[in-house]
């Protein structure tokens, strides 16, 4: 077998069914009425900074020069980090000057981040084939990424609204009053949730209808399903949390993987201790810097941030200034892949 296609089975066996039982235990703790305290939720969250979540991130510098077989020069990086910080350093300033509209645009943001990465897994790793219809392509991002940051305002709109607070509260204490109430009113739920559903249902027919072999549909159907039912039974900084680190990074480390000649033999041989050493020699740099950038914005956020809701704030305002550049490279690895 070629080790394209032996690392891509691995890889596949690896990122679907190990962690539906995961999604599906903690979903199932729910259900059975166990709560899981705050600060172990936040822990969880905040854990994502060294498990996965950043470091899926501290790659972006690596993924196209790889993609596109050139080689990764000081320069090409020097050029890089330089955009990169560009970009993310220009939403920070609008996070200071208008965070409510920051903050409404970071869950948008997500929501098609999120969406992208689980099509792209879905047709690299699990070859779905009604992917490959555009229109059945988008509205499974749409779908996809609408899960985590839509089902989560059904089921816990009070916790929801809280962290959307938390967040915008670390630039103005009046928490964006205003209009970010009228997103948690039953109404505007109730027809959001309704609209989603449909959505899922509509994109869902769609793909039904568009091939024979469904395979690759039916991983797509029952993964949905799955996303549905842990995100309306599992509070939603510990459903992020978990997703972060098991679903979205998992999935896209293993899609660098493919990309990366070296890493993709390393796995078709089971030489997995030589391939986690070099993902992890890889994210090392960008992992920390990082860091640094954390600890610089939790001093530059005009309020203090006074709890660990708070710290789980900053941090998600970190990921939302370095999601933006991170979003653009994905997109880019989409089209070298021909997956949009
Ligand atoms: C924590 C949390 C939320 C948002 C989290 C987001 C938006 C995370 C984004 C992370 C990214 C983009 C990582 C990079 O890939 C919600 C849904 C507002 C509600 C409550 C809990
Ligand atoms: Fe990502």
């Amino acid at each position: 077998m070629a080790p394209t296609d032996d690392a891509r089975g691995r890889l596949a066996a690896a990122t679907f069914r190990p962690v539906w039982i995961v999604l599906a235990a903690v979903a199932a703790i729910h259900v059975l009425g166990i709560r899981v305290p705050r600060p172990i939720q936040y822990a969880v969250l905040l854990s994502t900074v060294l498990v996965l979540g950043l470091p899926h991130g501290a790659l972006d510098h690596l993924t196209l020069p790889r993609a596109r077989d050139r080689a990764v020069t000081l320069r090409g990086v020097a050029v890089f980090s330089v955009a990169y910080l560009a970009v993310a350093g220009a939403y920070g300033l609008a996070w200071l000057l208008a965070p409510t509209a920051s903050f409404v645009g970071f869950v948008l943001l997500t929501w098609f981040h999120w969406g992208q990465g689980d099509r792209a897994h879905l047709a690299v790793i699990a070859d779905a084939s009604h992917l490959d219809d555009r229109l059945i392509g988008w509205l499974t991002l749409l779908v996809r990424g609408g899960l985590p940051m839509m089902v989560p305002l059904i089921g816990f709109p009070d916790a929801y609204e809280s962290v959307a607070r938390t967040v915008v509260g670390l630039f103005d204490p009046a928490g964006g009053a205003g209009w970010l109430g009228l997103l948690f009113e039953p109404t505007t739920r109730l027809a959001l949730g309704l609209g989603f559903a449909l959505l899922t249902l509509a994109t869902l027919a769609l793909g039904y209808r568009a091939v024979d072999d469904r395979r690759g549909w039916q991983v797509d159907a029952l993964e949905t399903a799955l996303l549905w039912v842990f995100f309306l039974t599992v509070p939603p900084v510990l459903a992020v949390g978990i997703y972060f680190v098991v679903w979205h990074s998992l999935r896209h480390l293993a899609r660098l993987i493919t990309v990366d000649d070296v890493a993709t033999t390393a796995l078709a041989r089971g030489a997995t201790d030589r391939l986690l050493a070099r993902v992890g020699r890889d994210a090392l740099p960008m992992t920390a810097g990082a860091l640094v950038l954390f600890g610089a914005l939790a001093v530059v956020v005009p309020n203090e941030p006074g709890s660990l809701a708070g710290v789980g704030g900053v941090y998600l305002v970190l990921l939302a200034v370095l999601t933006l550049p991170h979003a653009g490279v994905v997109t880019a690895l989409d089209r070298i892949q021909g997956v949009s």
